[in-house]
């Protein structure tokens, strides 16, 4: 047995508390062996976290990582014009290359902001698994089909693809990626579509992901068409249950919030997103009140613009407070549970925890520095202080892939050539069609 002992620091525990303890790793089943007392371990391998703190390595529960390409390209509209005038035409001239390589340049930063796991939709979805892989994170991915603008035979092409993709890919990367049946979301994939493939994906055992109440403009198209509320119609075509987590949840009615409570559907809060496309607060307090595992997720870098799951925690807590009314509303302790436990359950991870038994998917933090000082309350610092460059070592399922701030599962400065050259490419190919 291969052993890592992560050792000298202190340790955030699954209660939230935080003890001077070693973390000792075993890279074979990737897991977490032990957590003891300082000095009490051995490895054949140490990470030194003296001065640091040991944290479970975030999961970012919706983004679509290779839309770092389009980082900074359109920014300032609302959602819709933000698709439909610069996202869409540009992302119809995306090759395969350009998404490996926008994927690879999403994995450099995500790794060296602490984040281990991510739940991504886009298409490409083999090259997406590529980089996943040679990066070495954790992933759920997907292909996501949208059927409007679309004759029949395309619209059921795709999602046939995004079952497709889904079987073929699980369990790849030594079962570090699985997957998700991908709707776009309930206003970009027709009725007539959704009640064919829905059940195709629930007999092959598929969790499903999609976009829901994200803006009022994808709520008041349903509820004029169908005369409900847009998670009542999900709910009618089988779309809600515990294998399905949505992504946004903003305009969600007390109803909606019962029943995503009842179904054990999962929601992934973005708040940055939501506030750069003004799409809306969500209501996070009262769905957690009700009992919705609540993640938390970036979105992709052209609404964010970064993939840091640090900036996003703090956002998700002062959003939170703002939509309630409330400062004491969605509190530090709960955006630390909302990136680590509940976006580890809504991909269905054993993460999010440091603990004998669970993924050795662990982040070092540097405490040695002026903005983490006083270290009165460290989970505090998680939810307010920390930023992603704070990050001095990331692990996932026992491999060490960012020792010291480098990292070494990517080259990143070829990774950021590499994405410089295909960004402009792109931009160019798309500007010169119109
Ligand atoms: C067809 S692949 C996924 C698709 O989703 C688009 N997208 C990016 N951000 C958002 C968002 O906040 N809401 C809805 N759709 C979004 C992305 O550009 C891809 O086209
Ligand atoms: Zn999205």
């Amino acid at each position: 047995m291969s052993e890592l002992l992560v050792a000298g620091g202190q340790v955030l525990r699954p209660d939230l508390t935080v003890e001077r303890a070693d973390v000792l790793v075993d890279r074979d089943s990737g897991e977490v062996v032990a957590v003891d007392d300082p000095g009490a371990l051995d490895g054949d391998e140490t990470l030194d976290a003296s001065d640091g703190l040991v944290v479970p390595g975030l999961v970012n529960a919706h983004t679509h990582v290779a839309m770092t390409l389009l980082r900074g390209y359109a920014d300032d509209k609302e959602l819709d014009a933000w698709l439909q005038e610069d996202i869409w035409p540009v992302e119809a001239e995306l090759t395969g290359d350009d998404i490996e390589v926008g994927a690879e340049l999403g994995l450099v930063e995500m790794i060296k902001s602490g984040t281990t796991a991510l739940s991504d939709m886009y298409f490409h979805v083999d090259r997406i698994a590529d980089a996943v892989e040679r990066a070495g994170v954790r992933a759920v991915l997907g292909h996501t089909a949208v059927t409007v603008g679309k004759d029949d035979e395309a619209a059921r092409a795709d999602l046939q693809q995004s079952l497709d993709v889904a079987k073929e890919l699980d369990g790849a990367a030594d079962g570090r990626i699985t997957t998700t049946f991908q709707p776009h979301s309930l206003t970009t994939v027709g009725e007539e579509y959704l009640r064919q493939f829905v059940p195709k994906a629930r007999d092959a055992d598929l969790s499903i992901h999609f976009h829901a109440n994200e803006t009022e403009n994808e709520v008041d198209p349903i509820v004029d068409e169908h005369g409900v509320r847009p998670l009542e119609y999900a709910d009618d075509l089988g779309l809600l249950t515990e294998d399905t987590y949505v992504a946004h949840g903003v305009h969600v009615d007390e109803t909606e919030i019962e029943l995503l409570a009842e179904r054990g559907t999962g929601v992934a809060h973005c708040p940055a997103s939501n506030m750069k496309l003004a799409s809306g607060m969500a209501p996070v307090q009262r769905m957690r009140d009700a009992g919705v595992t609540v993640g938390i997720g970036t979105d992709g870098a052209a609404s964010n613009n970064d993939l840091d799951a640090f900036d996003e925690v703090r956002d998700a807590a002062m959003i939170g407070k703002l939509a309630a009314a409330d400062a004491s509303a969605v509190p530090a302790e709960a955006v630390v549970e909302m990136v680590t436990r509940g976006s580890a359950d809504l991909l269905g991870f054993d993460s999010g925890r440091v603990e004998a038994g669970a993924n050795a998917d662990l982040a070092v933090i540097d405490l040695d520095a002026p903005h983490l000082t006083p270290a009165h309350d460290l989970v505090s610092h998680l939810a307010y202080a920390v930023r992603g460059s704070d990050v001095r070592h990331t692990v996932c399922d026992g491999e060490v892939l960012m020792r010291d701030r480098e990292v070494l599962t990517l080259d990143e400065a070829a990774v950021r050539e590499r994405a410089e050259a295909h960004a402009q490419d792109l931009i160019d190919r798309a500007e010169s069609g119109e």
